[in-house]
């Protein structure tokens, strides 16, 4: 039987950098990982597709799925309903690839009961002012939303506690460097790779 895949988890407050990481790990890691993309009804930002960066749902839709227990995890986050497929992540870690999960933090929270097993890990920002300055440099947010978003941060960082590492994004190709270091310890730890090693044993 195959080993089941890694479920990583990368958490954090809004603006922090998830999505800048994320697209930067996967631009060079080839597909190590799978990306699992999440259900919203938000509605998309300029530039966003759906099935590429959500696969974005009415109201209606996304209380049926939840209704349905299609979702691993869902979350209502300032006025919008996010949640993760549960399919996807079921079929992909049980080919035995590992899948990367970019979600809020009551989120996380529910995938840890879920699969405690999983890898999760906090982005930290080098301070809040940083944050804010993010999110307002971003340009998708309205000061309403600015100043919802950065309340909930504040209730967020409080939990960094409850993952196994926190890596802050001072810089995007540090916090890169530090997530895949991660990733490759955890792996080595679970003793996914050493088994092959043991084939060097094998004495013809
Ligand atoms: N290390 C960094 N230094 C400076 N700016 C950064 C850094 N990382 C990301 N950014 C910028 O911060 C903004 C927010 O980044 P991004 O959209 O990736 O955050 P996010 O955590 O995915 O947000 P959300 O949770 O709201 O989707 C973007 O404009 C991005 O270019
Ligand atoms: N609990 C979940 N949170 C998710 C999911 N997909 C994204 N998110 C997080 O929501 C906020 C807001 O996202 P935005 O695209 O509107 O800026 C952010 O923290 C995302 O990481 C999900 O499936 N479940």
């Amino acid at each position: 039987m195959k080993e089941r895949g890694l479920l990583i988890v990368l958490s954090g407050p809004s603006g922090v950098g998830k999505g800048t990481v994320r697209k930067e790990i996967f631009s060079q890691n080839d597909a190590n990982f799978q990306y699992s993309i999440s259900m919203t009804t938000r509605k998309p930002r300029a530039g966003e597709v759906d099935g590429v960066d959500y696969f974005f749902k009415s109201r209606e839709e996304f209380e049926e799925l939840i209704k349905q227990e299609k979702l691993l995890e869902w979350a209502e986050y300032v006025g919008n309903y996010y949640g993760t497929p549960v399919d996807y992540v079921e079929q992909t870690l049980s080919e035995g690839r590992d899948v990367f999960l970019e979600i809020e933090v009551q989120g996380a929270l529910q995938v840890r009961k879920a699969f405690p097993e999983g890898l999760f890990i906090f982005l930290a920002p080098p301070s809040l002012n940083e944050l804010k300055n993010r999110i307002v440099t971003r340009g998708t947010e309205s000061q309403e939303l600015i100043d919802n978003r950065m309340k909930v941060a504040k209730e967020e960082i409080i939990m960094m506690d409850a993952y196994d590492y926190v890596v802050e994004n001072d810089r995007v190709d540090l916090a890169c460097e530090r997530i895949n270091a991660i990733v490759v310890a955890e792996h080595c730890r679970r003793e996914r790779i050493a088994p092959r090693y043991k084939k060097l044993l094998e004495v013809e």
